[in-house]
């Protein structure tokens, strides 16, 4: 009788994975809008004069906020402290306000001569709206990866950061398969449009758990078997930063997605210059990964649920992935199904790391410190997806053009492909390294979440 008196809305499984798709559908339409404009790079060049740095710069935008004005730091404190609903509204409506400035950017500024520090007034004003929605989807980022850590504790956690993630994929793939021929059907900026409207639709869904997890904040509190959480305090931060298990995942992190999301901004002209394939249906093989890690960031989150050995995971797919981009710098190596293939293989490394890395932070840290934990990793991350898009832009830029179609610039791509192994074989020592420390400190990573009855 009493265990029914104590029975708390996210005990009901239909009700927490209800939830949980409420917000995922905002984190779809943030990553439908975070990748919409990378297949259109090429046109962006051919229709609105968007060299290589330029769209370095606007796809490193992304991050600069997050990396120089330290709001991803800023964004973890107020979570810790203001909580998962206020944190969760503020960064949807900066979302739809910083799609709405790049929208702007490349409609009304599209014919604009200006120049802003150097960029053409439509790329730096994108570029700015961009950098706002990055603020919003990282903070968003961090809150759902906390919400779910409290939704689901003793539960399916892991499978349920998996779904999440892979229901966020969907965004990506759709992204990636849409925009050129969206484009090409209406306008160069409907694409965006399109995601604007989504992002809407998104801080709609994110009120809706507002409501859910209100209540459920209120049955903890009447609760009198729960145990109350610590609150956070500023010494946390120490804390975090002293922990060697915080830097080795911050590290993974950082080198694992360098090459995994800046690799897939420029992947789509990658696809059609290289590998010879149509325009239309690059962006379809660049969202391949997309779509793999729908299907397998659940089952190896399950997976890690059950059996745990997280730290072997992340090992295997920072293997894959050095696998995958050194072959791709071969230039003999052209047929369109290696490019095709490379990109499944990235698909699984892509499901495998974020499935066991994102529940691994919860297990090294307690949950009062989740927020800011993950917001300083995410932090650390932001520094390799604003620096990477920059640097591999500028590197095409100064070595890579091959020859000038109509003034639109061919590029070679063995240069950052060469790059991009470097990433990929840091983060394998970084894994080797993470599975040692896992050992001295005893974090757990190997074990399985799913607490037996
Ligand atoms: N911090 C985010 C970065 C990002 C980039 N595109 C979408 N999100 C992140 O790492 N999310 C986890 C993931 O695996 O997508």
């Amino acid at each position: 009788m009493s265990v029914e008196l104590n029975k708390k809305l996210n005990d009901s499984k239909f009700t927490r994975w209800m939830a949980l798709g409420v917000v995922a559908f905002t984190m779809m339409a943030a990553y439908f809008v975070n990748d919409v404009m990378a297949p259109l790079k090429t046109m962006l060049e051919g229709q609105l004069g968007w060299g290589s740095t330029d769209f370095g710069f606007y796809t490193g935008a992304y991050s600069f906020l997050n990396v120089f004005f330290l709001m991803l730091i800023w964004g973890g404190l107020i979570l810790d402290r203001f909580g998962i609903r206020f944190t969760g509204k503020l960064a949807a409506i900066l979302m739809v306000f910083g799609t709405a400035l790049q929208y702007y950017g490349i409609t009304e500024l599209a014919d604009s001569n200006s120049v802003y520090f150097g960029y053409k007034a439509g790329v730096f004003i994108s570029s700015v709206g961009y950098s706002i929605f990055g603020v919003g989807a990282e903070v968003a980022g961090i809150t759902v990866t906390k919400l779910i850590a409290k939704w689901f504790k003793g539960k399916e956690m892991a499978t349920a950061m998996g779904v999440q993630v892979a229901l966020a994929r969907i965004g990506s793939q759709a992204a990636y398969t849409l925009a050129i021929p969206v484009a090409k059907s209406f306008h160069l900026d409907t694409p965006v449009l399109i995601g604007l409207v989504l992002l809407v639709g998104g801080l709609i869904a994110f009120f809706a758990f507002s409501v859910l997890d209100k209540k459920l904040d209120k049955q903890i509190k009447d609760d009198k078997t729960s145990v109350d959480e610590e609150k956070f305090s500023i010494k946390d931060v120490g804390a975090i930063l002293s922990n060697p298990g915080f830097w080795l995942i911050a590290l993974l992190c950082v080198l694992f997605y360098s090459c995994v999301f800046p690799f897939q901004k420029f992947a789509t002209e990658l696809m059609v210059s290289k590998y010879g394939i149509d325009a239309d249906f690059a962006g379809s093989i660049v969202g391949l990964p997309a779509l793999g890690a729908l299907i397998l960031t659940p089952v190896f989150g399950s997976l890690v649920d059950s059996k745990g050995k997280a730290d072997n995971i992340m090992i295997i797919g920072a293997a894959m992935l050095i696998f995958v981009h050194l072959t791709y710098s071969i230039p003999s190596i052209n047929g369109w199904w290696v490019a095709t293939v490379l990109m499944i293989i990235l698909g699984i490394a892509f499901s495998l790391v974020p499935s066991a890395m994102w529940p691994s932070v919860a297990k090294i840290f307690p949950a009062h410190q989740l927020g800011t934990a993950y917001a300083l990793i995410f932090f650390i991350q932001n520094i390799g997806l604003w620096g990477v898009p920059n640097l591999i832009g500028w590197i095409q830029k100064e070595f890579c053009i091959s020859e000038t179609i109509n003034g639109v610039n061919q590029y070679d791509y063995t240069i950052p492909m060469l790059v991009f192994t470097g990433f990929a074989t840091l983060s394998l020592v970084i894994g080797l390294l993470l599975k040692v420390a896992n050992k001295k400190y005893g974090y757990g990573l190997e074990k399985a979440n799913i607490e037996k009855k």
